[in-house]
């Protein structure tokens, strides 16, 4: 599904990631964890094509995507949720929704109703301005605005951040009942453990632009140490 090969990219000139490689495969969630600055984020914007490669593959579906512009790379079947969500406010649930899928192929789009069956939420203010929610409304919304279109791989910057423990639970069962039925992959960034517990089954550990580790869910569960070094919680 994905596979990123001996990746650096950066700002200019910093370097951020430093030879990142990884695999993502066919429905699985994959959490991405580590302190503050380590590049986390800039690796999702690298994987959507909003930061160039300076060296390294990244390989997507069978071919090659760090050289597209992101327009291509969204259309090859990759969804993105940046950090801060970036809905319009001034837009009903559904506006947002229908904006969502200019650009995209009609064939992978998903019907309003499908999305609507995931977060009844939507379907409820289907005609309210997305300004007058919550922060976990505003959450819910910017991640069905990236299911419609249908994408294989999803990619989420930190989704719970800002909103409240009754609603990061909802989002994080939710997403991981629609990657079983779905067969959709996902990589988050996540600090927030208890979301990484519901919905991960694997996570990598990020420091200094390198993933030092990964584990699987059970072993995180059964040990924490991998968080106190990366994390320190
Ligand atoms: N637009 C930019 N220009 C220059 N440097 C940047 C830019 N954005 C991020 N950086 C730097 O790149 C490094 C990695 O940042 P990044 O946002 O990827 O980290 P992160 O792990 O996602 O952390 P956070 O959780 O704080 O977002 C940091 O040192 C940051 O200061």
């Amino acid at each position: 599904m994905l596979e990123i090969t001996g990746l650096s990219a950066g700002y200019g000139e910093a370097l951020v990631l430093r030879d990142v490689s990884c695999r993502i495969a066919k429905g699985q969630v994959t959490a991405l964890m580590g302190r503050n600055g380590m590049g986390k984020t800039t690796l999702l914007k690298t994987i959507m094509g909003l930061i160039r490669a300076q060296s390294g593959r990244i390989n997507f579906d069978g071919a090659s995507i760090e050289t597209r512009p992101t327009h291509l790379i969204s259309r090859a079947g990759i969804g993105y949720v940046p950090q801060g969500r970036e809905i319009f406010d001034d837009f009903t649930v559904r506006d947002n929704l229908r904006l969502s899928l200019m650009g995209h192929d009609a064939a992978t789009a998903l019907p309003f109703d499908k999305i609507y069956g995931w977060f009844p939420i939507l379907k409820e203010r289907e005609t309210q301005r997305a300004g007058t929610f919550s922060g976990g409304q505003q959450q819910i919304l910017a991640i069905a605005r990236a299911l419609i279109a249908g994408p294989k791989l999803l990619l989420l910057d930190e989704p719970t951040e800002g909103i409240q423990p009754s609603i990061v639970q909802e989002i994080g069962l939710q997403l991981a009942k629609i990657a079983r039925e779905t067969g959709l992959s996902i990589l988050v960034v996540e600090q927030n453990v208890e979301m990484v517990r519901i919905l991960a089954d694997q996570v990598m550990f990020m420091e200094n632009g390198a993933i030092r580790e990964s584990c699987d869910i059970a072993t995180l569960r059964r040990d924490d140490a991998l968080l106190h070094r990366y994390l320190s919680v």
